[in-house]
């Protein structure tokens, strides 16, 4: 799938662009604040949840423009073509919520998970570099990410376990000992916690997978990665445990403990996603900030490669600012991945150099203070 044209309205230092892409490599180049990573963040818009910033919606409108802000492009998917459009912010009421319009091929969609049938988009920003150790919830956001790309139905999960589980939290902190109030809450809980843990659990499954039977990933060390949290260890256990009765049975148990913490302490929302640098058989926590990175690389190159293959859609891939964190072998090894994997892909710097080599076969664009101009 690819990204033929672009065009923003208000996006952030964008009053208006309108840009003609193409498959392959596209590199963005520009001075400090000049709008790269901003472009990029546009495109991860083109998938639900909030891109790559997290940002409220009345962030990204420029200058808080009253009508908020639009993202629009064309895309060519595995079904033919289509035009994509999204926007929020500005004097619209769901500015700072989480509500986005979307609309496909002019018409209003269902939801943002919509825009999955066309693109898959996946990223690595600067902001991630502190991703193995940093907090887990940061790791599950990015495993959720994966498993999105590839499990489009994982969006509405969470999106459920996260309502019914503030409803059971607003019941512990008013001291509350409804039975049935609990029960209900807690079986929703149940049902969608344990489907969040099942399409994890997949994910790293099919993820080792890949990883195991990958060609040599070169400079990207391969990792070994596991899950953990109550509902994963029965799942990897292989008992043939029945994950939803069981974690509806123990959110019944933990209520005492949990009314006590005034919040659920047990469930999807505490997992974690545990990798290992495999060749030093260590803790990814543990290693320099070069092969954490050249992980964390290694990692979504191997993502991107199983979304190609279970979706039959090579993911489009933003990385910011990537290729300067690599050495001259490491950058020609990356590019070379990418050039297999056949994804459009999308990559910043400040310097041209950084990409010598695929001058020839990228599309280098210039970015200059919201302006976006070809080579
Ligand atoms: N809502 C907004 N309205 C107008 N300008 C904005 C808005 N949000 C951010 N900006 C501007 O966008 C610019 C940042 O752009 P961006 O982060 O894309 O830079 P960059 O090219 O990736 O830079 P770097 O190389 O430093 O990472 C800043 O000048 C910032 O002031």
């Amino acid at each position: 799938m690819t990204i033929g044209k672009l065009r923003l309205t208000n996006f952030r230092n964008y009053a208006s662009l309108s840009v003609d892409l193409s498959p392959g490599a596209v590199v963005l180049t520009g001075d400090n604040g000049a709008g790269k990573t901003n472009l990029l963040e546009a495109i991860s818009l083109l998938s639900p949840g909030r891109g790559l910033r997290r940002a409220a919606y009345a962030e990204i409108a420029r200058d808080g423009a009253a009508g908020g802000f639009v993202v629009h492009a064309h895309v060519d998917g595995p079904e033919g073509e289509a035009d994509i459009g999204t926007g929020a912010g500005g004097s619209d009421p769901d500015a700072e919520g989480a509500v986005r319009k979307v609309r496909i091929n002019g018409a209003p969609a269902r939801s943002a998970d919509d825009m999955l049938e066309w693109l898959r988009v996946m990223w690595l920003t600067p902001a991630m570099d502190g991703l193995f150790t940093g907090p887990a919830a940061d790791r599950r956001r990015f495993l959720d990410r994966l498993v999105l790309t590839i499990d489009p139905g994982h969006g509405r999960r969470a999106l459920d376990y996260e309502k019914a589980m503030r409803g059971r939290n607003r019941l512990l902190s008013e001291g509350s000992r409804n039975s049935a109030w609990f029960d209900a809450i807690e079986t929703q809980m149940a049902e969608t916690g344990a489907a969040i843990a099942a399409a994890r659990f997949e994910m790293v499954r099919l993820l080792k997978a890949m990883i195991e039977r990958a060609p040599d990933t070169g400079p990207f060390p391969k990792a070994d990665v596991a899950l953990s949290g109550v509902l994963e260890a029965g799942l990897a256990s292989g008992a043939a445990v029945d994950a939803e009765e069981d974690f509806r049975a123990r959110l019944a148990e933990g209520r005492e403990r949990d009314r006590a913490a005034g919040r659920t302490l047990e469930g999807p929302h505490r997992s974690d996603l545990l990798v290992r640098h495999r060749p030093k058989d260590m803790p990814a926590e543990l290693c320099s900030t070069g092969e954490q990175k050249a992980l964390l690389v290694g990692l979504v190159l191997s993502h991107a490669r199983l979304t190609g293959e279970l979706s039959g859609m090579a993911p489009i891939l933003l990385l910011d600012e990537i290729a300067a964190h690599f050495d001259h072998r490491r950058r020609a090894a990356l590019f070379g991945i990418l050039d297999d994997l056949g994804c459009q892909v999308f990559m910043t710097g400040t310097e041209r150099e950084l990409f010598a080599a695929i001058e020839g076969r990228a599309r280098f664009l210039t970015v200059s203070a919201g302006a976006v101009s070809t080579g």
